[in-house]
Formats: structure tokens, C-alpha cells, sequence
């Protein structure tokens, strides 16, 4: 009998690091970068106006009010931007680039809003309203390192530096159900039979932590069949998971089949989950659980998911562990860790702790946000907060 977390891991030692493959930004959602992205462009990529406004030089804009002649208009997207020469404005619009000569922006709410001249009732200080060039990400620069677990924030920070795929940790996993008892809804049950549940809890939990999944729904208890539907689909995938046929009755097909062929059987101190395989077959990894549906979950739970966690380049493998007194007795047998499902409440009050924030206000200032793992909620009426004052927090 082997203990759970040696088997465990046996698994995560032999599924060891997915391979890193290319896949466009939507499809890498969840899934771990393999390599550093590196910023194609700085972000801002040129200066640019934060407001709807007008380009100056502030030096001409000391007293109120100014009136200046529009030489120019620049909506965002104009790549033909002409320099601004002293004693002129140019109408500008958020996101448009800052015109070579300006040093200022004016927000339109400070002018009279004209198109031929523009009265302006406000002073124009140096640097106002500019989006500096690389004042979020610099050229070159590393924008997300290796072992970013990609949420939407990577993705566009990805997008916003010019890539259009990203490296990551991808497993192929091919799920096998065998067992001639299995039935696929909505067909009929005879006496004898019952529905397939293990390929599609299994499908679910993997494809929640970013694996591709094959799915053969259910195999009969034949080695010759087994073999046959199974051993062609093995080239496509980095991992083989079965359920049933493992134990230690007559028909264990997949024990049958895979014994002396590079995968083991052994049982793990656990209930329940005991019965287990694993190893290679063909090269390709192999876990073969048994067929008892919580027996499944259990293993998932107890020594896969960590496993397939890690291959996928988390570091963040284990579910979050409490402490919570029992409310009823319960009996568990010798030598084996019991995993009995239950029901946890809270109790007491909520941890708290310190928050800061990270990076400035700018709305573009997407890079910290990707740093970011909360978001500080200053409501309505506050206008100022203190070192030491409570503030709401939203976590990520
Ligand atoms: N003599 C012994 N018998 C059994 C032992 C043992 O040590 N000695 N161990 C028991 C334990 S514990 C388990 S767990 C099971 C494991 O058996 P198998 O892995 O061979 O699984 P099967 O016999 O194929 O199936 C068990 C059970 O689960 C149902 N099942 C199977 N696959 C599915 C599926 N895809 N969807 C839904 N339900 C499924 C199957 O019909 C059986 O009822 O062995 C014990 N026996
Ligand atoms: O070890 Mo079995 O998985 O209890 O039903």
C-alpha cells in the first residue's frame, strides 16, 4: 500500500512540466505562460492626449483668457500629425497623438469650443492631460513573466504590446470510461446497465483547469476492443486518464490491458480512491482510476488536480485548507486516509489586512492592473484617505 502523497507524487513526477505550445491570445485564457512576453511597443507606443481638448504650448497660455487660432484637427487614429507652431492650438481628441511643439492639453470644457479660434478661460500648466510614451510598459521591457497564470488583464496587456499568440502549458489529456455497463443518454436503460458519468465529471474538472480534453464516452470490457479504440488516439495526447476497471475481480480491462506494459497497480492508502494505476503507456502517461464515480472525484481532488496543476505551471496547487470543529461523529477505517464529503460553514469574522495601491489613476494604465490582485473601493463621499483608515476591497 502506498500513502496518499507519495502517490501524489508519482503522479506529479510523472506528468512532470506540460509541453509549451503557441496559441492565440482567446484561447490562452487560464492557462500559464511558458516564456516571458516581451513588449513589442511601449504602451503609451507615442504621447498622447488624455482629454478632448486642445494641443498647446503652455508658455502661450499664461493668462485668462487666451484666444488662439485651430491650425489643426486631430481625432485619434491620425498618423500624419504636423508640429504645432508657438501662438496656435490644435483641436485634439482623447487617444490622438500630441502634435511635435505642444507641451499641454487644454480640456475642452475649459475653451469656448471653437474650430477656427478657440478662447481659452484656463491656465495651461506643462505636461497636463499628456499620456507620456512608455509611462505604462517601455519597449523591449518584460510585460508578463514566465508563470503568469493568463487572466483577462494578461490577455489584453498581451494584446495592447502587439501579440496575437502567447507560449503557454497545454495538456492533451485523453479520458477513457470502460465498462460494458455504461450507456450514453438518452438512450433506454436495460436491467443491468446504467448512464456514463465519469468521462463527463472528468472532462469538466480538466477542461476547468485548462487542459484539452478527447473523450472516448465508454469501452467495453474487452482488452482487444480497448486497445483498439484507445491506442490510435494516444499520438495526439499528453496524458491518459481511465476510469474503472482496475480492482481485483474477473473483466478488469484496463488492468488487463495495461499490466506488464509499463503501467502499475497498486493500492493507495486512501477511501475511498484505493485501487490506482499508473505509468507509461507507449510513452504517453498514463492514470488509471477506478471506476466507483466519488472515487473518481476523491482521486481527482487527492492527487490529479495537484498533479495536472503543476504540469500546467502553477505553483499554486492545493485548495485552500480551514479548520472546523465536526458536528457529527464519524468512523473511518485503519491505514487509510478517509475523504468524506461534507459540509463546511464559516464561522467567526472575516480575515482582514493591508491594502495599497498599486500604480497611478490613469485609465490607461493597464500593466498595473495585471499587477494588481484587488480593487480599493473609495465610495462617494470620501475624498481623501488616511494611512490607517479602513477602506472596501475587492479581491480579484
Ligand atoms: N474483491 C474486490 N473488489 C473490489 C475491490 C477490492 O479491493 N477487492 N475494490 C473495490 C473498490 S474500493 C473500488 S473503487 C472498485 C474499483 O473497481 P474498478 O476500478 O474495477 O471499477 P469498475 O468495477 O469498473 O466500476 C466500479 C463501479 O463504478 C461504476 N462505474 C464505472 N465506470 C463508470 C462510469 N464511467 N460512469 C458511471 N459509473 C461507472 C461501475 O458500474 C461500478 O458500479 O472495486 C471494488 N471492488
Ligand atoms: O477505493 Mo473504492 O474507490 O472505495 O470505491
Amino acid at each position: 500500500m502506498i500513502s496518499v502523497d507519495d502517490y501524489r507524487e508519482r503522479i506529479t513526477a510523472l506528468l512532470g512540466t506540460a509541453p509549451a505550445t503557441s496559441l492565440p491570445l482567446a484561447a490562452a485564457a487560464g492557462l500559464v505562460l511558458a516564456e516571458d512576453v516581451l513588449a513589442g511597443v511601449s504602451l503609451p507606443p507615442f504621447d498622447n492626449s488624455a482629454m478632448d481638448g486642445y494641443a498647446v504650448r503652455a508658455a502661450d497660455v499664461t493668462t485668462s483668457p487666451v484666444t488662439l487660432p485651430v491650425a489643426d484637427d486631430i481625432p485619434a487614429g491620425r498618423v500624419d500629425v504636423g508640429t504645432l507652431e508657438p501662438g496656435t492650438a490644435h483641436r485634439i481628441m482623447t487617444g490622438a497623438p500630441l502634435p511635435p511643439g505642444a507641451d499641454a492639453v487644454v480640456m475642452v470644457e475649459d475653451t469656448d469650443r471653437g474650430t477656427e479660434t478657440v478662447t481659452i478661460t484656463a491656465e495651461a500648466r506643462e505636461g497636463a492631460h499628456i499620456r507620456r510614451t512608455g509611462e505604462d510598459v517601455v519597449a523591449g521591457t518584460v510585460a508578463l513573466p514566465a508563470g503568469t497564470v493568463l487572466g483577462h488583464s494578461h490577455l489584453g496587456l498581451a494584446a495592447a504590446v502587439g501579440l496575437a499568440e502567447v507560449r503557454v502549458h497545454r495538456l492533451r489529456v485523453l479520458i477513457a470510461s470502460t465498462g460494458t455497463e455504461l450507456i450514453d443518454a438518452p438512450a433506454p436503460l436495460r436491467h443491468g446497465q446504467i448512464y456514463e458519468s465519469n468521462s463527463v465529471m472528468l472532462a469538466a474538472a480538466l477542461r476547468e483547469l485548462g487542459c484539452e480534453v478527447d473523450v472516448v464516452r465508454s469501452v467495453v470490457d474487452d482488452v482487444e476492443e480497448f486497445r483498439k479504440v484507445i491506442e490510435p488516439r494516444l499520438a495526439g495526447a499528453d496524458l491518459l486518464v481511465t476510469s474503472g476497471g482496475v480492482s481485483a475481480g474477473a473483466y478488469e480491462v484496463v488492468k488487463d490491458a495495461l499490466t506488464g506494459q509499463g503501467v502499475e497497480f497498486a493500492k493507495v492508502a486512501m477511501q475511498p480512491g484505493g485501487p490506482q494505476g499508473s505509468g507509461r503507456w507507449q510513452g504517453v502517461p498514463v492514470v488509471t482510476l477506478p471506476g466507483n464515480p466519488v472515487s473518481v472525484l476523491v482521486s481527482f481532488e487527492a492527487f490529479l488536480r495537484p498533479a495536472l496543476l503543476a504540469a500546467l505551471g502553477h505553483t499554486d496547487v492545493s485548495r485552500h485548507q480551514v479548520r472546523a470543529r465536526l458536528t457529527e461523529e464519524m468512523s473511518s477505517p485503519a491505514g487509510r486516509r478517509q475523504f468524506r464529503r461534507g459540509v463546511f460553514a464559516p464561522s467567526g469574522r472575516e480575515v482582514t489586512g493591508v491594502v495599497g495601491p498599486r500604480g497611478g489613476p490613469g485609465s490607461h494604465l493597464l500593466a498595473a492592473f495585471t499587477q494588481a490582485n484587488c480593487l480599493i473601493v473609495l465610495p462617494e463621499d470620501v475624498t481623501s484617505a488616511a494611512v490607517g483608515d479602513e477602506v472596501d476591497v475587492l479581491l480579484l
